[in-house]
This record gives C-alpha cells, structure tokens and sequence, in this order.
C-alpha cells in the first residue's frame, strides 16, 4: 500500500506518524501554509485523511480532495469532521471507540480527586493545615452514559459515590438514578461529570442554570469537549463561588485556554490529554491502521462511525 495517499491533519503521537510512514505515502498537512495550498498541489493523491481531534476535516477540505475514500479519526469524538459532506459522498469514517475508555474515565477521577484533596495546592511541610472535602461517598452526577460516562461511573462506585445520570434516554439496566433533567441532576450532584457527546443539542448544555444548581459545594468535571461548558459563565460562577471548583481538560476555544482559568485557584486543568498514555496511542494508532487497511483490501471497517 506504499503508493496510496494519506493526509494527517497536524502532528500525533510519533508511534502512529512512524507506522503510517511505514505502510503508506504519507502527507503531513502542518508542512503546509494551509489546506487550500496542500490540495493545489496534492489534492489529487490522497485517499485517506488521518483526522484528530486537534484538527478534523471540513466539508471544504473534502470537496478539494476529489479521490478521497475514508476519513479515519485518531479520536473517539468526531465533531470536527463532516459527516453530512461525508455521507453526501460515500465517504465512509472511523473513529478509535473502546481503547480509550479506561484513561479518560480515570482522568476524570484524578480530576475530581486532585481538587477535593488540593493536591497541587499542598503545602510542602506539614507546619500548615491542609483540610480538604473528600472525594469518597460524594454524590457524582454523569452527564451521558456512554462508554466513557459507565466507566466513570465504576469507578466512582468504588470511591462509594451513589450516581446518578442525564442521557438521551433511561439505561435502566445501570441501576444508576436516571434523571431526564440536567438541571436536576445538578442539584443532586456534588461531583457533575461532563461525558456526553457534542451536538448541536448538547452545546451549552452547562449553563448558568446548571452551574447554580450545582452550586458552592460542587465541583465540575468536563473530559468530554469545551463547548459542552458556557465557559464565560463557568468563569463567573467559580470567581463568585456560586460553583466550588472545576477540573477541565477541555475548553471552548482550543488550544487557547482562558486565563481567567488559569488564574482561579479552585480550577484544575489539563490539556486535552485524556486519551495521551503510551499505550492507549499505540492502541489508538493500531485501531486507525486497521481500519485503513481494511478499507484498502475491501474488508470490513472495524469502527465505523457511517
Ligand atoms: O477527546 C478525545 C477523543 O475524542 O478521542
């Protein structure tokens, strides 16, 4: 397959640039003042694009990629990528489900954990006190039962946290507390876990009103995606102390992060590096490569999304 063409959008983890190096005509978008550039003169040569959350592919960049066969996303989220230009043109994508479940559901723990006790916060001698709320037996409301939001949800268990949940629908099956209102959910929750997809109807689905439900005591935990948060209102709430704090590995406006997060005490943040282990990118860049080569030797794809 030396000779078939694929395009990764901006630099990933060095393990899947090396492998897809070794079995493909690799193109590396970065090398490129922009897309439109690139296409002029190899939009002709490519058949597949590597996506990732960093950057995904628009309906523009499909439509200059005239022999273009299969997106393939180095992600399990795939909102940067169009699916209706895809569809419109048989396009089929994959994204890289299951293989990074465990370390973002842990992520979301070690968020939770790190601001209760204030871990980065803690004085290097003990001549200070440092009393700080406990995680364990907090009530955690999870914002979508997916994959993600189950594993959160184990995991919180074990910490003796009851939980309860908002998704599309009721998941009976969980034995978690199944409410069809966000703003319930909230005011329950002293621990509110962003796991959801984002669509159009999940954008802003932690507003103002969701933030005060929350309110003083609770904390917010978003591994899910920035625009699922009003983050100008999150701002406000934690600066006013309406909300206790906020653990957030995603943001609105990636790679810029506010620095008015920056600067608040009661806020935790980590770059966008859920899935970033060893092993889960080498899992991720397997996942990716397989379902390339399927598609080339016309089998079937392991992880469709259409
Ligand atoms: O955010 C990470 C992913 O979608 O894989």
């Amino acid at each position: 397959m030396e000779s078939v063409g694929v395009l990764m959008t901006c630099p990933m983890h060095s393990y899947i640039q090396e492998e897809l190096a070794k079995r493909f005509n690799l193109f590396k978008l970065w090398h490129f003042p922009s897309f439109a550039a690139f296409a002029e003169v190899h939009g002709n040569s490519v058949r597949a694009v590597v996506a990732s959350v960093k950057v995904g592919v628009d309906a523009a960049a499909i439509d200059s990629l005239p022999k273009l066969e299969i997106v393939s996303t180095y992600s399990v989220g795939y909102d940067n990528i169009d699916l209706r230009k895809c569809r419109e043109k048989d396009i089929p994508v994959t994204n890289t489900p299951n293989v990074l479940t465990d370390d973002v559901a842990d992520l979301a723990i070690a968020l939770a954990l790190s601001l209760f006790c204030r871990i980065s916060h803690s004085p290097r001698s003990n001549s200070a006190p440092h009393i700080t709320p406990k995680l364990s037996g907090k009530a955690v409301g999870i914002i979508g039962l997916g994959r993600i939001g189950w594993a959160i949800a184990r995991r919180a268990e074990a910490f003796g946290c009851p939980i309860g949940y908002h998704s599309r629908s009721e998941k009976a099956e969980s034995g978690y507390k199944y409410y069809s209102n966000v703003l319930d959910l909230a005011a329950e929750s002293e621990v509110l876990v962003v796991a959801c997809t984002l669509t159009p109807e999940t954008r802003h689905i932690v507003n103002r009103g969701v933030l005060d439900a929350l309110g003083p005591k609770g904390i917010l935990i978003n591994i899910g995606r920035g625009p699922h948060v009003d983050e100008a209102e999150l701002v406000w709430a934690l600066r006013e102390g309406r909300v206790g704090g906020a653990g957030l590995d995603v943001f609105e406006k990636e790679p810029d992060v506010r620095e008015e997060l920056v600067r608040l005490e009661n806020v935790v943040l980590t770059p966008h590096v859920g899935s970033d282990t060893v092993e889960t990118c080498m899992a991720m860049a397997e996942l990716v490569i397989a379902n390339l080569e399927a598609h080339f030797l016309g089998n079937p794809l392991l992880t469709p999304i259409i």
